[in-house]
């Protein structure tokens, strides 16, 4: 494998044609330095043969002159340093330029004259021309062959025909030689030409197969998407790292990066700016790693980081903060802006014993871990986080179990007025797990909303608690609303509307006697769509409450955009309202600002009676809470409604009181 392909400088610019184009150069390149240094030899070798040819030829020839050199040697010692020297230098120096090439053809050319006229003809003209031809086709490029040529043909020319005896004493060719010469030479050069454009074509194409393997190897080895490497990649490199066998351990820090609230941006702006999004994801991890930092994608919106030679939790920690906080930073995606966030779990690998899949488990257990306490963060794996996590794991494998085979079941806690008038129940989900037992719901909730199980497990609570008030409903209690919880999450689904009009629509249940609950903090994480959803479902009289009221987002702006029906004022402020002054002023406060909205106030966790009548003095609408009852099965909740019907008695010691429950009531 070409190693240069994982490089990151390549990974963004992987084009067939290009990288074929650009191989097929640094190839030719090769091929011409090689042919450079073969010339700047050869030449090195003609200079000393000439001289000795024409020592040769002059000692035969010289029979007395005014001068005690022939001119043959004359020549050949200056002419063929001129010719030799500035050739094998230039091959040394600026081996595989263009110039150089060219500048060797038409020095090759002119030495082979130069040899040819200095041994008088003894050398075969033909063969020393056709020889340096040939090697000449080496360049593979027909411009230097056809440079030879020229230099070649003028050569003979001056050499053979203009200046034959005026300057050696002896005439080198005849007409017809130096003709049936010439004829040689071009007919020789097509031929060479030909298969230099041969050569040429054989270049690219083998430039175009290694292009194509880089293009594969390439693809094999990083994500489409997003140009870094991917799953392969981290996995080769891991293994490299914990190569057995090596001298030393390598150190290094492994992060699983998982993005918080991906999904929802995906499902709700698209596809296409959820691909966006990854993208400059990608780009803000990169801007925060150094050059040897492997970061891939993993898959979806999962990525993961080896740091090389880190061995200090620290490091990683203050490197995995850098990311968190880069990714908390707004994503401009076209027309819309987004906002999501990073869950890090980091593990080091400091000495020998662990292998790839140990590594990304640990990895895996911390991010777990992190996105159960709360997402948005990091966490470096310890030993004590592996019993946790692994009962979290097993929750998590039993909830879906539980979810998918129908094993949960809703109880019903009654709402009443404060005359004590029975309005209705918030549908409540309990689950008795065979391992776990019961589990409350402030435990499984979140880890269903992580899961997405809540979608089909909130569809089932819609189901569920519509058709038992549509039960209720038809057997005579006409004005008994049912109010369910709503998950951001299952706010945020495309399907929600749907899924709330089919659950009223299969189980005939009035609209208006339906209030779906929903906290500030859900509210507040919902992009305009869920808002629409809230104002269409309002428009077929679907009633929406705000959950835990007091709790959330300081803005209340949302009470001015939703059509909000009823604020519940979290059991927080209720509980010790008896007791605290602040807690007290502070409900009276709300309960004030609801009414200015028109909004009804529901108390939740009301749970002594002191509680209720400070409640009903100031104003509160309606009471929720263990003094009144807790939340019971449908069965239990049938008796409340019995209860409150059929004995009239209620209404009036109610009333009398203003404060009495109905578990007051009850338990007489
Ligand atoms: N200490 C005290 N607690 C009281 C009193 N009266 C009621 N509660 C508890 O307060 C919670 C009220 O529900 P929530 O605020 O909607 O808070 C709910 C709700 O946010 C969530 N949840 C429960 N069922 C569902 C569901 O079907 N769907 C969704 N999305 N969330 C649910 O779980 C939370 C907790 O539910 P639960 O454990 O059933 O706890 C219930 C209820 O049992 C009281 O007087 N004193």
């Amino acid at each position: 494998m070409n190693p240069s392909i994982l490089s990151s400088e390549r990974v963004t610019s992987v084009n067939v044609a290009k990288e074929a184009e650009r191989l097929f150069r640094s190839e030719h390149r090769l091929v011409c330095t090689r042919t450079d240094r073969l010339f700047a030899i050869l030449m090195s070798l003609q200079w000393p043969a000439a001289v000795a040819a024409a020592l040769l030829i002059s000692s035969r020839t010289w029979v007395g002159g005014t001068s005690s050199v022939h001119p043959h040697l004359i020549a050949a010692v200056y002419l063929g340093g001129l010719i030799t020297v500035p050739p094998v230098l230039l091959a040394f120096f600026r081996p595989g330029e263009r110039y150089t090439r060219h500048i060797i053809a038409a020095c090759q050319m002119l030495m082979s004259g130069l040899l040819i006229h200095v041994s008088g003809g003894r050398i075969e003209t033909h063969f020393h021309v056709f020889g340096s031809l040939a090697f000449l086709a080496f360049y593979l490029d027909w411009e230097v062959l056809a440079t030879a040529t020229l230099v070649t043909l003028v050569d003979h020319l001056a050499m053979g025909y203009y200046l034959p005896a005026s300057i050696f004493g002896t005439a080198t060719a005849s007409h017809w030689r130096l003709l049936e010469h010439v004829l040689w030479v071009v007919f020789f050069d097509i031929f060479l030409i030909t298969s230099c454009v041969q050569g040429l074509k054989w270049l690219h194409a083998v430039a175009r197969r290694e292009a194509d393997q880089e293009l594969l190897l390439y693809q094999a080895y990083h994500d489409a998407l997003t140009g870094l490497g991917n799953r392969l990649q981290i996995q080769k490199l891991m293994g490299e790292l914990l190569m057995p066998g090596s001298k030393e351990p390598r150190p290094f820090a492994l992060m699983a990066i998982d993005l918080d609230r991906f999904k929802e941006v995906n499902d709700t702006l698209g596809h296409q700016v959820g691909d966006e999004l990854l993208r400059q994801v990608s780009q803000r991890l990169m801007a925060q790693i150094r050059k040897n930092d492997t970061l891939v994608r993993m898959g979806g919106d999962e990525f993961a980081l080896v740091l090389d030679g880190c061995t200090s939790a620290r490091v990683a920690e203050s490197i995995a903060g850098r990311m968190v906080e880069s990714l908390n930073k707004p994503f401009s995606l076209g027309d819309h802006t987004a906002r999501i966030g990073a869950s890090i779990g980091i593990c080091l690998h400091l000495d020998e014993g662990q292998d790839a899949t140990d590594l990304f488990h640990h990895a895996d257990l911390a991010l777990y871990k992190v996105k159960n306490s709360g997402r948005n963060s990091f966490m470096v794996f310890d030993e004590n986080m592996r019993a946790e996590t692994l009962h979290q794991m097993s929750m998590e494998h039993r909830l879906r179990s539980a979810v998918l085979e129908n094993q949960m079941h809703l109880h019903y806690q009654p709402i009443v007025s404060t005359e004590g008038r029975l309005l209705g129940f918030e549908a409540l989900l309990r689950w008795n797990d065979a391992v776990h037992g019961d589990v409350s719901p402030v435990d499984f909730i979140p880890l269903a909303e992580k899961t997405g199980l809540i979608i089909p497990l909130g569809a089932w609570v819609l189901q569920q608690a519509c058709s038992q008030a549509a039960q209720w409903h038809r057997t005579g209690n006409k004005l008994m609303k049912m109010s369910v919880n709503v998950s951001s999450i299952q706010l945020a689904h495309k399907d929600f509307v749907t899924t709330v009009l089919t659950a009223l629509k299969e189980t005939g249940l009035p609209a208006e006697l339906l209030d779906l609950e929903l906290t500030e903090s859900a509210l507040i994480q919902q992009h305009d769509s869920s808002y629409e959803s809230l104002h269409l479902l309002r428009r077929f009289g679907v009633k929406l409450s705000i959950d835990d009221f007091g709790t959330g987002y300081s803005s209340l702006s949302y009470l001015r955009d939703l059509p909000v029906h009823t604020l519940k004022i979290d059991r927080a402020f209720v509980k010790d309202i008896e007791i605290s002054p602040e807690s007290r002023t502070l409900v009276e406060g709300m309960i004030d600002m609801a009414h200015t909205l028109h909004l009804r106030v529901v108390a939740e966790g009301v749970e002594n009676r002191k509680q209720m009548e400070i409640l009903v003095e100031a104003g509160c609408d309606e009471i929720q809470g263990f003094h009144i009852s807790k939340a019971v099965p449908a069965d239990d909740a049938r008796r409340f409604i019995n209860v409150s019907h059929g004995e009239p008695e209620i209404k009036a010691m109610a009333g009398a009181a203003k404060v009495r429950g109905l578990a007051e009531v009850l338990a007489r």
